[in-house]
């Protein structure tokens, strides 16, 4: 895949957010794209990582105002701030092409692409992520990429963490792509037997619909390029991985939290299944061989299309 084939992406807006876990600021950007009408986010660590679609000039007449209003200033905004290029408090200031507005790299003000950046793709999940469920685990994985991203070496793992640099692309491809309602659906019929890829095939679905070229045109524009990848999923280090423009130097394993002997980790029937059939059928790298407590009366296999 090459630049030309990627979708094309704009950054419409970028905020800083304060966070309840005391680490460091975040800066959310939210993008449109031109293949579907979805609002997808990058969770940014480290004000100097920026969107190189959100700082464009976009007209002779576009204010500082406005560029301070969506989001395309450098340093931190202050009551009374004038020019949105330059922070005079931080004496940090931003240089543009004159001819086509594109922002000029400053190892001063801008964050290098030759970094190794610590990087999460991640694929929304309400339930998992909002209402507590304990059938997967995309709230803790969200939530563990954020404090490895904010710190520079994770105690327990001893994983060398982002020290404060780092994105989470937020892709909004919930379900695995097949959307909300088809995923509850898929969970009745996982109550009724199957598991979560025989259950999306019984709703004629491929087993996983996603598409990460929205995440790497994303992680471009933020102008990454070496990612030291946080995932357990074959798939997206061979979607990410294709040089010569995005470079995977190290995949970086999310280990079940209650599998690194932590008592917060979530637990559960459920989700020790959804681990199973991803590491047997969907190739997943989890670090160790799941031991699974099988329950006597539970049948091994159940076929696609008829349930126990
Ligand atoms: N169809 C379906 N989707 C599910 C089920 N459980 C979780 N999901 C979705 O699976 C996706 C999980 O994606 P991620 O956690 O980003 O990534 P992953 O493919 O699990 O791989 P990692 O990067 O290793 O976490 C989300 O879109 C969830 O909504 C399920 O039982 N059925
Ligand atoms: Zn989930």
């Amino acid at each position: 895949m090459t630049i030309s084939n990627l979708p094309k992406i704009e950054c419409i807006a970028r905020a800083r957010l304060p966070t309840t876990t005391g680490g460091p600021d975040i800066f959310l950007h939210l993008y449109r794209n031109d293949r579907d009408d979805k609002e997808h986010l990058a969770i940014v660590f480290g004000e100097d990582i920026r969107s190189r679609s959100l700082f464009k000039r976009k007209s002779q007449n576009e204010t500082q105002q406005d560029r301070m209003i969506r989001g395309a200033y450098v340093g931190k905004l202050y009551p009374g701030r004038k020019s949105a290029d330059v922070d005079e408090n931080l004496n940090l200031k931003l240089e543009f092409d004159q001819k086509t507005g594109e922002l000029l790299f400053d190892e001063r003000t801008t964050w290098n692409r030759s970094n190794n950046t610590l990087v999460r793709i991640h694929s929304e999940c309400y339930t998992g992520e909002n209402v507590w469920s304990a059938r997967c685990d995309c709230g803790e994985q969200l939530d563990r990429a954020g404090r490895l991203i904010a710190v520079d070496n994770e105690e327990h793992t001893n994983i060398k963490g982002g020290d404060g640099h780092g994105v989470i692309v937020y892709l909004r491809q919930e379900g695995r792509g097949i959307g909300l309602g088809e995923k509850l659906k898929a969970y009745n019929l996982q109550d009724l037997g199957a598991d979560t890829v025989q259950a999306n095939i019984m709703l004629n679905h491929p087993p996983d619909l996603r598409d990460f070229s929205i995440g790497k045109a994303i992680l471009i524009d933020l102008g990454i390029s070496n990612i030291r990848l946080l995932t357990n999923n074959p798939d997206k280090i061979d979607q990410i991985n294709s040089p010569p423009v995005l470079n995977c130097t190290e995949r970086v394993p999310m280990i079940p939290i209650n599998w690194l002997g932590d008592e917060k980790g979530i637990k559960s029937k459920e989700l020790e299944g959804y681990l199973k059939t991803k590491i047997e059928k969907m190739g997943h790298l989890l670090q160790k061989p799941l031991i699974l407590h099988h329950h006597p009366n539970e049948k091994e296999e159940v076929s696609a299309n008829t349930i126990a």
